[in-house]
């Protein structure tokens, strides 16, 4: 079984993340991560801190001489802010004038950073973290539930698809689909994993170049009016063996598991499997992906692909497609509606820097889910403490199966 876990705050000293139950023998460098969180960093629309983050980062354990060693792999995110947050996010108790004094000019005078927030933003997690941790303040609130977390997501799942490639020969690709009611025609061309600097290289991560104009036009419209966007993303997984998942029981089908590591993430509200929604539309013999034999190689195929390579919450040796819909950046810079919880009185929300719209970085953190959840299922399906081993399983269960089956 494959583990992660992360931790840290969105301006603390730095973002942890562990991996556990990973192979021996997977290779990956920090150099990996380091691309991994730049792809992150990417996207027409995102807000001011991602011009000077530069999520530096460390492997601490698990990993030697660019191999992983069978250990825990964990990994260290920076936040280049730290200096301007020290006392802010200090874990230990402050001298209260600390707070109120300026570090660098020595000024005495109120700090913002210090202010207790206390009219809580809609669409975030702020009103209900208060009430349910019993804060009087949303500062610890915003911390935690801050997308900055997906850094770590990003760096671990960079891991995960080394190993996926190495064990198993599946590569991964994310793009976006839709941002705001600008959406790819529904017959576009899917990019494959040799697409992805193609895909890096546009300011949306979307592979449909007229569509991509389109939607950079709607983000500069919708700034300008002083508001903000979502979309929907699509992870598409190449090589999946087939098996992975099961039909025997909810929380074993992968259909289930991955729709619930989309859905964690931060402003994801749905999630569809190949055709999805779209599907839901159809009638049977519409819907469905007839089976037939390829007269030139002899091996089973698919005509179609709209169950998104998953039958009975099994991989079925199609592609993978996940997509998810994310809903519009929460911090609306012509602000919302609110209560001022420390007066009672109307309000309207506080405003903290932010984005107009990350679908584009909200899909490099998806293809990090479906890593994680895929490497997870062939850990499971084929076992085995190094690389080569679970290769080695992989091989031997293909061949296993009867000739008129393959
Ligand atoms: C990559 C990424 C970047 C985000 N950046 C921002 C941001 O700058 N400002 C903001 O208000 N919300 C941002 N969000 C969304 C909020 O974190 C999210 O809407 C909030 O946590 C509440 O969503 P929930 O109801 O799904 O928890 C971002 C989400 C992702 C995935
Ligand atoms: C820091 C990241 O995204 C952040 C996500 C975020 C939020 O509310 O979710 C708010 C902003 O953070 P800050 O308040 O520090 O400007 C974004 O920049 C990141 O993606 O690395």
């Amino acid at each position: 079984m494959l583990r992660w876990l992360t931790s840290g705050e969105s301006h603390g000293p730095a973002l942890v993340g562990v991996l556990e139950g990973l192979p021996a023998g997977v290779r990956v460098t920090t150099d990996d991560l380091i691309d991994a969180l730049a792809r992150r960093r990417l996207g027409y629309g995102r807000g001011a801190r991602m011009k000077f983050e530069t999520d530096e980062v460390r492997i601490l354990g698990g990993v030697r001489h660019g191999l992983t060693q069978g250990g825990p792999v964990a990994v260290e995110i920076g936040n280049a802010e730290w200096p301007k947050w020290v006392d802010v996010m200090s874990a230990d108790p402050v001298a209260p004038e600390r707070l109120t004094v300026d570090a660098g000019t020595g000024d005495v005078r109120e700090i913002a950073r210090n202010r207790p927030l206390t009219r809580p933003r809609p669409g975030h997690a702020d009103l209900v973290g208060m009430r349910k941790y019993g804060f009087d303040d949303a500062r610890p609130v915003l911390e935690r539930a801050s997308a900055r977390e997906t850094a770590t997501r990003v760096a671990l799942g960079r891991v995960a698809a080394a190993f996926l490639e190495q064990a198993a020969g599946v590569r991964l690709v994310s793009h976006v689909t839709a941002i705001g009611p600008v959406a790819v025609p529904d017959d576009a061309v899917l990019p494959t994993p040799d697409d992805v600097a193609a895909l890096d290289g546009d300011p949306v991560r979307c592979f449909h170049a007229p569509t991509s104009a389109a939607m950079v036009e709607e983000i500069d419209v919708c700034q300008k009016a002083g508001d903000t966007l979502g979309g929907v993303v699509e992870v598409l997984a190449y090589g999946l063996p087939t098996g992975l998942g099961s039909y025997v029981h909810w929380d074993r089908r992968l259909d289930a598991r991955l729709a619930a590591a989309v859905m964690g993430i931060q402003a994801f509200k749905g999630v569809e499997i190949g055709d999805g929604f779209r599907t839901a539309a159809r009638r049977g013999s519409a819907a469905h992906d007839e089976i037939e034999r390829d007269p030139e190689t002899g091996l089973i195929v698919r005509r179609t692909n709209r169950a998104g390579g998953l039958e009975g919450g099994v991989t079925n040796g199609e592609v993978l497609r996940v997509r998810g819909a994310m809903k519009p950046i929460s911090t609306v810079p012509r602000a919302l509606a609110t209560v001022d919880v420390a007066t009672g009185e109307p309000a309207q929300a506080i405003h903290q820097r932010s984005d107009v719209c990350a679908v584009p970085p909200a899909a490099v953190v998806a293809e990090a889910m479906v890593a994680l959840v895929l490497a997870d299922a062939v850990v499971e399906k084929f076992g085995g403490d190094s690389v080569r081993e679970v290769a080695r399983n992989l091989e031997a269960y293909l061949e296993a199966v009867p000739p008129l089956q393959r």
